[in-house]
């Protein structure tokens, strides 16, 4: 048997748990012998996607073509792609220019304005600079007309201030007296040209002392939310915040009181509702260990905070990362993409733009990243890591010394299940030469080991032990990441990107669950979907919903990509699909006549109005004490509910 089966079959066999631990050395073995095969192989060159103008001309020509056709979505997405590979100060003020075209047309003002002061900021031609300030002139004009009528908050202002604006610029003569309209033109005032800031956004992205805090990056990520604000209905910002049911848990903080984690061997780690939950309560509320924007959305989002954005500023070095806010741009250079800007743009030319592949890579670097904060703490992970593995407890793997899972830990991150014993070997020799080679790629093309190596300085990797060190954690967090990973939707139905999170990466999977998530930035929330007891699992559903999808497809997918059989009760009884259960009324109660009366007060008050979510709470816990499922009016029940959280149109549900 050739030596890297025996290693990959010794991870299989010597898997001491079913959680990220005892895998240390066996991972190392396996890393190492990849990497010394990978470096005496003849390796492609690695040639970066970088800024260059020809790119750039042509995305602004492409973006010109569908602004001629009517599509300015499309168009902003063609300018944005101009935008980051615009090489010189001139390309990027085209850029701007072209697409606050299209966003004028969009009547996103706002939007416009900031662009067109990006613009006129920049290198753009003198000649051209008129018909710009017309179009900033007219634009100006919508805003203060929108912003008079509705006489409310504007939204979008703060990045105006972020960008581009300089406090040194002398503004406009306001048109008008009134508060609201100064208040306008204070914030959207055309600026003169400003010269070229590359190299000092450069510096400053350099020189920029925030620290690589993964709590405070994402609380901060939030904080730059402004397009958001527009699109939360008003009926959830009256809502608040909202608060975990019966406060957080002392050895989970990111969990509600009401819930513990617990162990069994059927079910490896999962959580207990030790309190009663109502629908809608707040089972745990959590920001990200780490996150990944997809690459899909490189050009419509922002590559930190993931909110959608119709302004996004490009990274000065690369063509592929792109900010809602010079505030996200310097978080995410502080926190990993220092690191990541000169790999990232190594991916599509290298793995053939092999999505899964570029997706994996991208994740796994950046949890290396977050857990040894920029490599800076290589030596503290590996004592840690020997901390951790001496933990022979699977309930409490990952806890921290003052015995908590925590979501911002890296131990607690790094315990998370892997399912190893369970997975094919060609699927972990896939994960470990994908780790064998982003490895490869930090040591000899960035400074995360405080050099950059030659390929021939790598011919005996024995010789720094950091490199397969951190080579085995990557290995392993291909295998968590599999496992464990959310993706992220801020608004629904867009998958903007992919996120760790370690509270919620303990909640296991049911076709028919007792739960559901909703984002507001990068938090995840949870709520009870229906009543749940005292001893009963929380649940989440692993995108295999039964309303969905037939039972087999459901089993045969859970099995491929979870590694266990589903035995839910949608599965066990083979539940019909929504579509059935509407079209034929399974489960319906109209010949109920007492549970009809009894619901006839509170669908009177939905009647008056939609929004009482008091009346559709009270619904479901009628119909959860009252009906078996499946039951046609609990689906438009829960679907109401589910609606109601994430924003999305009452009358629909
Ligand atoms: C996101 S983790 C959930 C937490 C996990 N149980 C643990 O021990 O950390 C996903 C893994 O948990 C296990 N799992 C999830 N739902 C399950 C279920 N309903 N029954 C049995 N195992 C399940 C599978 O191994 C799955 O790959």
């Amino acid at each position: 048997m050739d030596q890297a089966k025996q290693l990959v079959l010794a991870l299989k066999q010597n898997n001491k748990s079913h959680v990220g631990y005892g895998l240390q050395q066996e991972s190392e073995a396996l890393v190492s012998h990849i990497l010394q095969n990978m470096v005496k192989s003849s390796l492609p060159r690695f040639k970066p996607k970088m800024k260059n103008s020809k790119d750039s001309m042509r995305y602004r020509e492409e973006g010109n073509q569908r602004f001629v056709s009517g599509e300015d979505i499309e168009a902003i997405e063609s300018y944005t792609k101009s935008l980051a590979y615009a090489d010189s100060p001139e390309l990027m003020a085209y850029a701007y220019a072209n697409r606050s075209a299209a966003l004028y047309r969009k009547q996103l003002y706002e939007e416009c304005l900031i662009d067109i002061n990006a613009a006129l900021s920049l290198d753009y031609p003198a000649s051209k600079k008129k018909k710009l300030q017309e179009r900033g002139q007219n634009a100006m004009s919508a805003v203060m007309k929108r912003t008079s009528k509705s006489n409310g908050k504007l939204h979008g202002m703060n990045r105006i201030e972020n960008n581009h604006s300089s406090d040194t610029e002398p503004k406009e003569k306001c048109a008008s007296d009134s508060s609201v309209e100064n208040d306008v033109c204070e914030k959207f005032t055309l600026i003169p040209d400003m010269g070229f800031e590359m190299a000092a956004l450069e510096r400053s992205l350099t020189e920029s002392n925030i620290t690589c805090d993964v709590k405070n990056c994402s609380i901060n990520s939030l904080d730059c939310k402004t397009s958001r604000d527009i699109e939360i209905p008003e009926y959830l910002a009256n809502e608040g915040l909202p608060q975990l049911a019966y406060g957080p848990s002392k050895e989970a903080p990111s969990a509600s009181d009401g819930v513990q984690i617990t162990y069994s061997e059927k079910f490896g780690r999962h959580l207990i509702a030790t309190k009663a939950f109502k629908p809608g309560d707040v089972i745990a509320a959590e920001k990200p260990f780490a996150s990944v924007i997809y690459a899909e959305r490189y050009y419509t989002h922002c590559n930190h905070c993931l909110s959608k954005c119709y302004n996004l500023i490009a990274c000065p070095n690369c063509p592929m990362a792109l900010y809602c806010s010079n505030h996200c741009q310097k978080l995410a250079w502080a926190a990993a993409h220092q690191i990541e800007c000169r790999i990232i743009s190594l991916l599509p030319n290298l793995l053939n733009v092999d999505e899964d592949k570029i997706r994996m890579l991208t994740k796994i670097m950046r949890l290396l990243i977050m857990v040894t904060q920029n490599g800076m703490l290589i030596d503290e992970l590996r004592k840690d890591t020997e901390i951790a593995e001496s933990n022979s407890d699977s309930r409490t793997a990952g806890f921290t010394d003052d015995g908590k899972l925590d979501s911002f830990n890296s131990r607690s991150a790094l315990s998370l299940a892997t399912n190893m014993t369970s997975r094919p070997l060609i699927g972990i020799s896939a994960f470990a030469c994908i780790s064998s080679l982003a490895v490869l790629l930090l040591a000899v093309e960035t400074d995360f080991f405080k050099k950059k190596f030659s390929l021939a300085e790598l011919k005996d990797v024995s010789m720094y032990a950091d490199i397969p060190f951190c080579g085995a954690i990557m290995l392993r967090a291909c295998v968590i990441m599999s496992s464990n990973c959310f993706s992220i939707q801020q608004d629904p139905g867009i998958k903007s990107g992919s996120g760790l999170y370690v509270l919620h990466s303990l909640q296991n999977h049911s076709c028919a669950p007792n739960t559901f998530r909703h984002f507001e930035g990068l938090t995840m929330i949870t709520r009870a979907l229906e009543p749940i007891a005292v001893g009963e699992q929380i649940f989440t559903c692993y995108g295999t919903a039964h309303g969905c999808m037939p039972r087999n497809e459901r089993k045969k997918r859970i099995m491929e990509e979870y590694f266990f059989e589903c035995e839910c009760p949608a599965c066990y009884n083979d539940w019909p699909t929504y579509k059935e259960i509407l079209e034929n009324h399974i489960g319906s109660i109209t010949k109920n006549k007492d549970l009809v009366q009894k619901l006839k007060p509170f669908k009177k008050k939905l009647l008056k109005n939609k929004y009482d979510i008091h009346a559709v709470k009270s619904i479901i816990e009628i119909l959860h004490e009252e009906t078996t499922k499946p039951c046609e009016e609990m689906i438009h029940a829960v679907q109401f509910l589910k609606s109601y959280y994430l924003g999305v149109d009452l009358t629909a549900a």
